[in-house]
């Protein structure tokens, strides 16, 4: 199946493997990728990757390990081996965490994205004090992605507004996932980094996550042939 051409992962947050292919027979594969995060995973099990596949999706299965590096690199094995397109670790789990999932990958001939959280998209600075750390997301973002290249990450989940500076700091070719978006006016919610799909695209981010501006409208479609929109007569060369 070609890749779609699109920049767009719709998270598919969902209760139930049946609410999620419900949305899911509504996109199109050729148009989206879609993701599986921890609630519908931790309901339905394997048997949605098996259908969203079945469907001819690409999927980013979400579950942001962060253990010890054998247990991280058998989980991220595990999610290869189901024929995932990407999945994802914590960064914070350091080097020797990612670099023992980039080596299990490589040992078994899987060429599934691996790509590394920096700070959640949720936080602002001073809930990173709350951790210990009380600097600007930024610097922690920055340093994180450093970290996640050196220890041969495809690229990285960040928000938006940190998508530019990481392209000076990892290159073009760095992946820049980026959830937080929000269309002009959109509810943040829980995330506090957010940006408009054209406006990330234009920073630099190479996928744009969109979850409940899509899946909580009244027309899930209209709200996604909105975005769809925006990108497609956004200026070019940004
Ligand atoms: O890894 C992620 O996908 C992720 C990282 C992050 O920092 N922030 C973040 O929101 N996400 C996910 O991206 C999606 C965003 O959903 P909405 O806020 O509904 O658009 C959710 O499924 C989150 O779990």
């Amino acid at each position: 199946m070609p890749s779609p051409i699109s920049p767009l992962i719709i998270a598919l947050d969902y209760a139930s493997l049946d609410a999620a292919l419900c949305m899911a027979d509504r996109l199109d594969p050729r148009r989206c990728r879609v993701k599986v995060g921890k609630e519908l995973f931790t309901r339905s099990g394997p048997d949605i990757l098996e259908a969203l596949h079945g469907r001819g999706f690409e999927v980013f299965l979400d579950l942001k390990f962060h253990d010890i590096p054998n247990t991280v690199a058998s989980a991220v094995q595990a999610a290869a081996e189901q024929g995932v397109w990407m999945v994802n670790v914590h960064a914070s789990g350091g080097r020797r965490m990612m670099t023992a999932a980039r080596e299990r990958l490589e040992t078994h001939n899987l060429d599934t994205r691996l790509i590394a959280v920096t700070v959640l998209t949720s936080m602002e600075r001073s809930d990173l004090a709350e951790t210990g750390l009380d600097i600007e997301p930024m610097e922690q973002v920055e340093r994180l992605a450093a970290l996640a290249l050196a220890s041969g990450m495809d690229g990285v989940v960040c928000s938006a507004r940190e998508s530019a500076r990481i392209r000076e700091i990892c290159g073009d070719s760095f992946l820049k996932v980026t959830p937080g978006i929000r269309p002009a006016n959109g509810e943040a919610g829980d995330q506090r980094r957010i940006m408009t799909p054209a406006d990330a695209m234009a920073a630099g981010s190479t996928h744009l996550v969109v979850g409940r501006p899509v899946t909580q409208a009244d027309d899930p479609m209209a709200a996604l042939v909105a975005i769809e929109q925006e990108l497609a007569t956004r200026p070019q060369g940004q």
